[in-house]
């Protein structure tokens, strides 16, 4: 599997990584699909509605990243010494190419995310995602006003179009920042969590931390350069250069030497306990920032739903919506997802070893959270939700199938309250 073009390190890359390594099998077949994972219980079973909630492809690095990868470029180019072909070939071959207006832009290979994701979706769910649903108007895309979202939902769009040839007939798309960038609408989030430094102290003490400590030094070592030189930030900033050299240009790169596979796993927990402290199960109102959107989805289901049982078309029957990994990482943890027993904190690394909270699992370009509504016959309704295009389970529930109804009861207190506005108010009276 390993090969002299991919890093040894590349499942360690956090929301950096390629879609590819979390779906091996892509990486020979990029438009591959195994239609029998999907099981439903009975052969009568047929697809009714696709709910796609999916992250933007492959992007650049944002500005702050750019910076801090610059600063770290400009320290081994003038300080480090060694023989070492990797280090020869950063400081006389690679070359900054990174720019401020990168900022966060999808890159080509961001566009084939979106892209084959829409054709292999074409072929998983061929009575859905059909020429004849996008013609009649029945796909609706709506996107995070970001350009790389628009982009991502443009690139979706022309996946499907150039599949089926069509070239007489556009297809419209909305913008809507409340539903799919909440997190920056919540005010509660807002200044609780994400501008609270408070709120992320133990991810401040992980990267002062002794296992992160232990990173550093070997970086140093590797470059020769005193220890006190290499801080957490620029750490980070090495492994971005690896991660972003991969997911853009697909190349093994000189920086990707700096890092042994016990140095990634460790700066991977670094940015998994950022995630899980921003995004993740850290604060409530992570979570409960995302109410708008888990209701968007259920309203939509509970609409197919009747439509259907009334014998009529759904007039919605697939609706693509894109955005980021501040969309999707809270609405998977709203549903229960990936929760580990353990909080993660700065002192469990090691327990922590065997987590199920991993963003190089659930979050890598182009992440897709799948809700599947059935229709099996005689009023049997069933949901089936799928994470990166494999089948999960609500957690508490043990079918991967479950009728549509006992799914509504699991969620019930959600259903019933999750209230968006209440819950993202500053001063909200105690529940
Ligand atoms: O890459 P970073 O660290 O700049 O963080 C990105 C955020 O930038 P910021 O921290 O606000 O400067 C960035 O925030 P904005 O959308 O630019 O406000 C996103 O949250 C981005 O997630 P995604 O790649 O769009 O899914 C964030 O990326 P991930 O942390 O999800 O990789």
């Amino acid at each position: 599997e390993d090969s002299p073009d991919i890093p040894a390190i590349t499942k360690y890359f956090n929301t950096k990584g390629r879609y590819e390594e979390v779906n091996l099998y892509l990486r020979e077949d990029i438009l591959a699909v195994n239609r029998s994972i999907l099981q439903p219980p009975s052969a009568q079973c047929r697809e009714i509605h696709l709910t796609a909630i999916i992250r933007h492809g492959t992007r650049y690095p944002t500005t702050k990243n750019i910076k801090d990868m610059l600063h770290f470029y400009n320290i081994v180019r003038h300080n480090a010494s060694g023989e070492e072909s990797w280090l020869r070939e950063i400081q006389t071959h690679w070359t900054m190419w990174y720019t401020d207006d990168m900022d966060g832009r999808l890159v080509r290979k961001g566009q084939d995310d979106l892209k084959h994701l829409a054709v292999r979706l074409s072929k998983l769910f061929p009575s859905l995602v059909s020429e004849e649903k996008l013609r009649g108007g029945l796909i609706k895309f709506t996107t995070s006003s970001k350009h790389r979202c628009v982009n991502s939902t443009l690139s979706f769009k022309a996946g499907l179009t150039e599949l089926w040839n069509i070239t007489d007939k556009e297809f419209d798309h909305a913008a809507n920042d409340a539903l799919m960038r909440f997190f920056d609408k919540c005010t509660r989030f807002v200044l609780e969590v994400d501008n609270n430094p408070s709120a992320v102290v133990e991810v401040e003490k992980f990267q002062q931390g002794p296992e992160m400590r232990r990173v550093q030094e070997k970086i140093a070592d590797r470059l020769r350069v005193p220890y006190s030189n290499i801080t957490y930030v620029m750490t980070e900033a090495a492994f971005y250069l690896c991660a972003y050299e991969f997911a853009i240009k697909a190349v093994n790169s000189p920086w990707c030497q700096l890092f042994d596979e016990e140095d990634a796993k460790v700066v991977e927990y670094a940015s998994d306990l950022r995630e899980f402290w921003k995004r993740g199960y850290g604060h409530d109102i992570n979570s409960r920032s995302s109410c708008i959107l888990f209701h968007d989805a259920f309203s939509r289901l509970d609409k197919a739903a009747s439509e259907n049982q009334s014998g009529k078309q759904v007039t919605e029957a697939v609706t693509v919506q894109i955005g980021h990994a501040d969309t999707l990482l809270p609405l998977l943890t709203l549903l229960g997802f990936f929760k580990d027993s353990d909080v993660l904190t700065s002192t469990n690394y090691a327990t922590q070893a065997n987590r199920s909270f991993r963003t190089s699992h659930m979050m890598p370009y182009a992440a897709n959270l799948l809700l599947v509504l059935y229709d099996c016959g005689g009023a049997e309704l069933r949901l089936q939700p799928l994470l990166n295009e494999k089948p999960v389970t609500f957690p508490g529930l043990t079918d991967s199938m479950p009728l549509y109804q006992d799914v509504k009861e699991h969620y019930k207190e959600l259903l019933e309250g999750c209230d968006f506005e209440t819950e993202c108010e500053l001063f909200r009276n105690p529940a």
